[in-house]
């Protein structure tokens, strides 16, 4: 009998519902990991196809939020509320390595629309002393987002309140009379109308988008670090190549031309580097909106003809993701 041995595999973890769920597996499709689940819909651990060393597990995105802080998980999608939320040292436990661009949601304080002489969180200290002095009670909040909001709330230096915790549908609390006001969060703003409340002035706690997050509490082994360079590889590989266009030129024969001082002109590079005659073609790179300056250049250089394609990944020897993560571990 032998002995197979056991390589702990880097876990990654995803939303297995809602807002987030469609949209991060869209993200990973798009950097060419697609996720397998074992054995259909109801398993909740999965397979990342052709990146050996990699376990996907399926979590809500509060759960992906704590299984990154106990190194439960090396990496997570979730959101940076949910982040800022449930770990108490941010900065010491995870490294949040990119917005995704989808999540999008605002954590804000929210009052009735009735209080028409309440603007601002310098108004609400006010409400919160009177109603303290006049009535001996406290201003109640409903949220699920408690640390955020005591946070927010010292910092604006307001002591008198309670929170009440709120499990969900927290704009029905001031209509429910089971608070006065509430920090959620809130998107195209509906749900807040709906209720009839509105956003203070200064009542931003956070904007918050969808990351990819990395645990810095997370065992690291070497088999673990392979696969994050094999995963965040082709993350960066997909966002270098969707930000950047590639050039191609076709040079007169004896053409002169200085590619280096064109080049830093117009923020490209030359990835294959530059042909040894000018005479023939030239691959050049450039970030997207730059690619028409670049292109005018070429031609004025006397380029024969000029042609921009998008790609759909770009390797580097580089892997800056990876890098970044790796010097923090
Ligand atoms: N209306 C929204 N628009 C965009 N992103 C949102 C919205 N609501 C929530 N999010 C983001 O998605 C995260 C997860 O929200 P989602 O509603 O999917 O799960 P949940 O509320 O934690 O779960 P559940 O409501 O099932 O208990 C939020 O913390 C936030 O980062
Ligand atoms: O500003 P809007 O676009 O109206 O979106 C905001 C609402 O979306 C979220 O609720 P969700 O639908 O996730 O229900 P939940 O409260 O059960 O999480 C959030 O908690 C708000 O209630
Ligand atoms: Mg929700």
């Amino acid at each position: 009998m032998t002995v197979q041995a056991t390589t702990e595999p880097l876990v990654l973890a995803v939303p297995s519902k809602g807002r987030l769920q469609e949209n991060a597996a869209a993200f990973f499709g798009r950097a060419g990991l697609k996720l397998a689940q074992l054995s259909g819909a109801r398993d909740y651990r999965g397979t990342l196809v052709g990146v050996p060393g990699v376990e996907v597990r399926y979590l809500s995105a509060s759960e992906i939020a704590s299984q990154l802080a106990s190194g439960a998980a090396h990496l997570g999608v979730t959101g940076e509320d949910l982040i800022r939320e449930t770990l108490p040292d941010v900065e010491g436990s995870v490294e949040l390595l990119t917005p995704l661009g989808f999540g999008n949601a605002t954590v804000v304080v929210a009052v009735p629309q009735a209080w028409i002489d309440v603007r601002a969180m310098s108004d609400l200290d006010e409400v919160a002393s009177e109603m303290r002095l006049r009535q001996g009670r406290r201003l109640r909040i409903a949220t699920k987002y408690v640390n955020l909001t005591r946070r927010f709330l010292a910092r604006h230096g307001i002591a008198d309140y309670r929170i009440v915790e709120s499990l969900g549908a927290t704009e029905g609390a001031p209509a429910a009379g089971s608070a006065e006001i509430i920090v959620d969060i809130t998107t195209t703003g509906a749900t807040l109308a709906a209720n009839a409340l509105k956003i203070l002035d200064d009542g931003i706690i956070l904007r918050s988008e969808a990351n990819l997050v990395a645990s810095l509490k997370a065992p690291w082994g070497p088999n673990q670090r392979e696969a994050l360079r094999a995963v965040l590889g082709r993350i960066s590989a997909e966002e270098r190549a969707r930000t950047t266009r590639e050039v191609r030129a076709g040079m007169p024969e004896g053409g002169e031309i200085d590619l280096a001082s064109l080049a830093a002109l117009h923020e490209a590079e030359l990835p294959y580097g530059a042909p040894k005659g000018l005479d023939g073609e030239i691959v050049m790179r450039c970030p997207a909106e730059a690619v028409f300056g670049l292109c005018d250049a070429l031609v004025r250089a006397s380029a024969r003809s000029v042609s921009v394609r998008r790609i759909d990944y770009a390797f580097a020897a580089e892997n800056p993701l990876a890098e970044r993560l790796l010097a923090r571990l």
